[in-house]
């Protein structure tokens, strides 16, 4: 009997062997018995009937199921989940899950069509003329007076009451949808004439057209609103053309309506769209109709890297710069870093787009690994935004910010400009503390300052996410005077509230806009020129385009120019560079100011006077004579547990477990010691880093002694993690 291998979803690194009544594919799906459970995994080799070896076939479980006829995943997407696994040092079958959608992943079908639920004549009339009581069975009918809706969806809205008291009525009646559609995609025609290209965007567009045909990383760095997406939009026209399909990586917070419609309008095809909140059937659709090539552009979030493409053409990562790239919890991957590697094995050219690179695909570009295509101009005649300093020492305040700033802003209001107010702080003040004895309010399981959030009359830990309502009394002390201190965005839109009267403000952080519809609604309102002052959290600086901004103030980010973690001063350049970008896109020019008490920072000053580009090449300096990333490479163990002295001990044992091998010359470890954020949740979380200039010897110690660390029995009761070129040490 053939003998198969199967990647199975559990946390062991290795493949388990079954017998099967055929030879099976590699990229099929089977169900197989594990233990006492059922699991759905992935064949990865297939052997033929073993001459000799009925010892070994006979301990050997069956094949339960074969769920797929034609393996799911083609040669290139199981090379790319093997090199995954080897990679990051993940045990294959939990990469296996982590490649599919859900609903394949729990063994659902690849089918055509799925169950669906449809209005009948009557039906109709009743979305008409409404006649019935029920308020729900009204909701149903008006959904589906819509269109029909796949019956799994329906169930999850409304209950089984509701829909079989309209089923008997005659009201729905069942049918099917379709997950496919063919689409006659390649032979599109341009639905708008594109801007003619400046020179800059012209060398670019043609660089990657000689290009077409095979791999070429490119960095393509060009200055807020230099028209990246323009290039996009140039480049990937004469790939579909060739009946190709492109894959486009955006930030989760990027991903809006207004960037999918910029595609649909140029070119009049449907794109198709996968982020972390669709529903399963959805994700399912948009990846199978990519996979039988009956999509041209697909756009989607850091796990769309996975998406199968039947004719893949061209890879695009927009703002590649961006963390939310990196996953930060089971598989570690970095999808900018699986975009290289998937491009390379499919053979197609690569680019990576951003105003602020990363240090690591700057270094790229800049040591020829990558082409490296700049865009210094911005586009259509807008000016680059001017960046200033204000000193805000011994300075008096209101609403946190300081009397000049006022009046600055007060003029570009005056001339009915939109001015953009950033602190990234959300709450009304990050801690309360007692005025008498100066006991701050804290979080008992993360030992940090509970955040005061006013208009829910409540403290929140927004670390571990716990809430309490506002105690009366110091618990030190007992003494009743408690008071808030330093500001949040809440405090700030009130503050400002009082400042600017006449002005219409608009706070835009997680607490006042909850979900991706009612950010979209906002965005589209301020571009409306419904509010003239914008307050918010990073998520007003990330790639939105707002044309009558003109004043961008950041308030307060002295706290990450002395930060621990090497990253934050490229971290804090990125997000100023960003937020400048947002001001004087259009016809009129923009000014930032940068409120702070630390004038003279080097960083601050690199940044004003020489730019990011500057800044991020001296940094890359610095970089390199501190041998950090990415002049090295780096792997953290991190550990946590309720005692600080289990998880900083397993921690030691594993540095142990590695000592023969890392010698000096070749490889450092940092730690055992607390990360960032020492406590969260109740539990004390450490990290061990270890470092090395060569990679390749850093993936080898890594790979040699993993066995060794897990059967340490430590390592079985403290929950702990490998991270492969982390980018974040909180
Ligand atoms: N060659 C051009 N001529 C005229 N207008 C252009 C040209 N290229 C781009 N634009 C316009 O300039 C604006 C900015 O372009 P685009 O959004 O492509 O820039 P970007 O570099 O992707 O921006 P960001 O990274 O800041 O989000 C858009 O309104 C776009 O339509
Ligand atoms: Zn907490």
């Amino acid at each position: 009997m053939p003998i198969i291998d199967v990647a199975v979803p559990v946390p062991l690194r290795q493949t388990f062997s079954y017998t099967s009544e055929q030879k099976l594919r590699p990229g099929v799906r089977v169900s197989v018995p594990f233990g006492r459970r059922q699991l759905i995994g992935v064949v990865t080799a297939s052997y033929d009937d073993p001459v000799d070896d009925t010892e070994s076939e006979v301990k050997l479980k069956a094949v339960t199921e074969v769920l797929d006829e034609q393996p799911l995943f083609d040669a290139t997407l199981q090379a790319l989940t093997q090199w995954l696994a080897t990679y990051y040092h993940h045990p294959i079958g939990e990469v296996w899950a982590t490649v599919m959608p859900t609903r394949l992943r729990k063994g659902g079908a690849l089918s055509d069509s799925v169950p669906a639920l449809t209005l009948t004549e009557a039906g109709q009339a009743e979305a008409q003329t409404p006649t019935l009581r029920g308020k729900k069975q009204l909701e149903c009918i008006a959904l589906l007076a819509q269109g029909p809706l796949a019956s799994e969806e329906i169930k999850t809205k409304f209950s089984n009451v509701v829909l079989k008291a309209l089923e008997e009525k005659a009201l729905t009646t069942q049918t099917s949808i379709r997950l496919t559609e063919k689409q006659d995609w390649a032979s599109f025609s341009l639905q708008q004439t594109p801007p003619t290209a400046s020179t800059e965007q012209g060398v670019a567009i043609a660089a990657i057209n000689q290009q077409a045909s095979h791999f070429v990383p490119f960095l393509l760095d060009g200055v807020t609103g230099s028209g990246k997406t323009e290039v996009y939009l140039q480049v990937i026209e004469p790939v579909l053309k060739q009946g190709r399909q492109v894959l486009i990586l955006v930030p989760e917070i990027g991903l809006t309506p207004q960037t999918v419609g910029r595609f649909e309008r140029r070119f009049g095809i449907s794109v198709g769209v996968l982020h972390s909140q669709m529903t399963d059937l959805a994700r399912v659709k948009v990846w199978q109709q990519a996979r039988r090539g009956e999509l041209g552009i697909i756009i989607g979030t850091r796990s769309a890297i996975f998406t199968p493409l039947k004719r893949p053409g061209m890879i695009i990562v927009d703002e590649e710069h961006d963390e939310s790239f990196k996953q930060q919890d089971g598989l570690r991957y970095h999808a900018r870093d699986l975009a290289v590697k998937r491009a390379h094995t499919e053979n197609v050219p690569l680019i990576l787009g951003s105003a602020t690179p990363s240090l690591e695909s700057l270094n790229n570009a800049l040591n020829k690994r990558y082409t490296h295509l700049t865009l210094s101009q911005r586009a259509g005649g807008a000016s680059h935004t001017q960046l200033k300093v204000l000193d805000s020492r011994d300075q008096p305040l209101h609403a946190g910010i300081a009397q000049g700033l006022i009046s600055i802003m007060r003029s570009h209001l005056q001339q009915g400009n939109q001015v953009l107010v950033f602190l990234n702080r959300r709450g009304f003040a990050p801690a309360v503390l007692c005025h008498h004895c100066g006991q701050t309010v804290d979080c008992k399981s993360c030992e940090r300052p509970f955040t005061y959030h006013k208009s829910q009359g409540r403290l929140q830990c927004h670390h571990c996410g716990a809430s309490r309502r506002m105690p009366e009394q110091c618990s030190e002390c007992h003494s009743h005077d408690l008071q808030t201190s330093g500001i949040g965005t809440e405090q700030l839109e009130q503050g400002l509230g009082q400042l600017f009267p006449d002005i219409k403000q608009v706070r835009i952080d997680s607490d006042a806009v909850k979900g991706k519809d009612k950010l979209i609604t906002r965005l589209d309102e301020i571009n409306a020129r419904k509010y003239q002052l914008l307050v918010g959290t990073q998520i007003l600086s990330k790639g939105h385009h707002f044309p009558h901004v003109t004043l961008v103030v950041v308030l307060d980010c002295d706290g990450a120019l002395f930060s621990a973690d090497f990253r934050a001063a490229e971290k804090l350049a990125q997000l100023i560079t960003q937020l400048a970008g947002r001001a004087g896109r259009a016809s009129k020019p923009g000014e930032m100011w940068l409120q702070t008490d630390n004038p003279g920072h080097p960083l601050l000053q690199d940044l004003i006077n020489n730019g990011f580009a500057h800044f991020a090449r001296q940094a890359l300096q610095e970089r390199k004579l501190g041998a950090l990333p990415p002049y090295s490479s780096q792997a953290i163990f991190r550990a946590e547990a309720g005692e600080a002295g289990l998880a900083a001990n397993l921690l030691q044992q594993i540095r142990d477990c590695y000592r023969p091998s890392v010698n000096a010359a070749k490889g450092q470890f940092i730690g055992p010691l607390p990360c960032l954020i020492e406590k969260r949740q109740g539990r004390f979380r450490y990290m061990l880093v270890l470092q090395s200039q060569q990679r390749a010897a850093l993936h080898s110690w890594l790979k040699h002694h993993l066995q060794e660390v897990e059967a340490l029995p430590l390592a079985s009761k403290v929950r702990w993690s490998l991270d492969i070129d982390p980018v974040d040490l909180s």
